[in-house]
């Protein structure tokens, strides 16, 4: 399926009918679909396989974070429901990574992209220093985004503020996801470093990731095609 926009729509909802009244008005030009934990431990791979049948790019975001054989077998089991993408924790280590990636060799082509989270977009430096990491998110999501490269993994997931800085260090092939995208004028929630979606584009992000800004809208769709058209004019 030919796919235009850069959104991905994190479908953060707690029953599945809502989340497919939405699903079922937009089509997979104007974005692909994360299904995260809350509704994948709701309505688990089977709401995967219904999104992927009407031909939507589904990012799982299950954010995998183990032993290295239990994180190989987890993504591979994500290759198996045909989704687009699927992420690790950095901080799960290079051999974590690197046995995640290996798994999906025999995927070939059909393999998803392969991303890793670096520093939570709820995070700040506060948050870092608490669990004795005393360096600013900027430098920490650098060192894991390195890791990241190194480990042989498609890109990673981090903030817009910190996307310039990793184009230009890692080089424009390493895909940037970015969460925490709060168009102009709307709640930043529990999100902490946030940029709007045109401020992100220009910044660096391939993707960006966006939930309560357009879900909990009164029009999720209007909220939707303004996004798209902002990032085209
Ligand atoms: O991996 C993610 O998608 C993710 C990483 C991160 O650092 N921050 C982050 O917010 N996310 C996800 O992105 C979505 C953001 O949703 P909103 O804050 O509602 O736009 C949620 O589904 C989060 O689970």
């Amino acid at each position: 399926m030919l796919q235009d926009s850069k959104v991905v729509v994190a479908l953060d909802y707690a029953d599945e009918a809502s989340a497919l009244n939405f699903v079922d008005k937009i089509n997979p030009s104007q974005c692909r679909l994360k299904v995260g934990k809350e509704m994948f431990t709701l309505f688990g791979p089977e709401f995967v396989r219904k999104l992927v049948a009407r031909d939507f790019d589904v990012f799982l975001d299950l954010k995998f974070h183990d032993i290295p054989n239990t994180v190989a077998k987890a993504v591979a089991a994500a290759a198996e429901l045909g989704v687009w993408m699927v992420n690790v924790h950095a901080c799960g280590g290079k051999r974590m990574m690197e046995a995640a990636k290996a798994a999906l060799v025999p995927y070939g082509d059909k393999a998803p992209i392969l991303i890793a989270v670096t520093v939570l977009t709820s995070m700040e430096q506060e948050d870092l220093a608490q669990m004795g990491v005393n360096i600013t998110p900027a430098e920490q999501v650098i060192r894991l985004a390195k890791l990241t490269k190194e480990s042989g993994l498609d890109g990673v997931v981090c903030s817009s503020q910190e996307a310039s800085m990793l184009k230009e260090s890692l080089g424009k092939s390493f895909q940037l996801i970015t969460p925490g995208i709060r168009p102009a004028g709307s709640a930043a929630g529990d999100q902490r470093r946030i940029m709007t979606p045109v401020e992100a584009v220009a910044a660096g992000s391939d993707y960006l990731v966006i939930g309560r800004p357009i879900t909990q809208a009164e029009s999720p769709m209007q909220v939707l095609t303004e996004i798209n058209e902002s990032l085209v004019s």
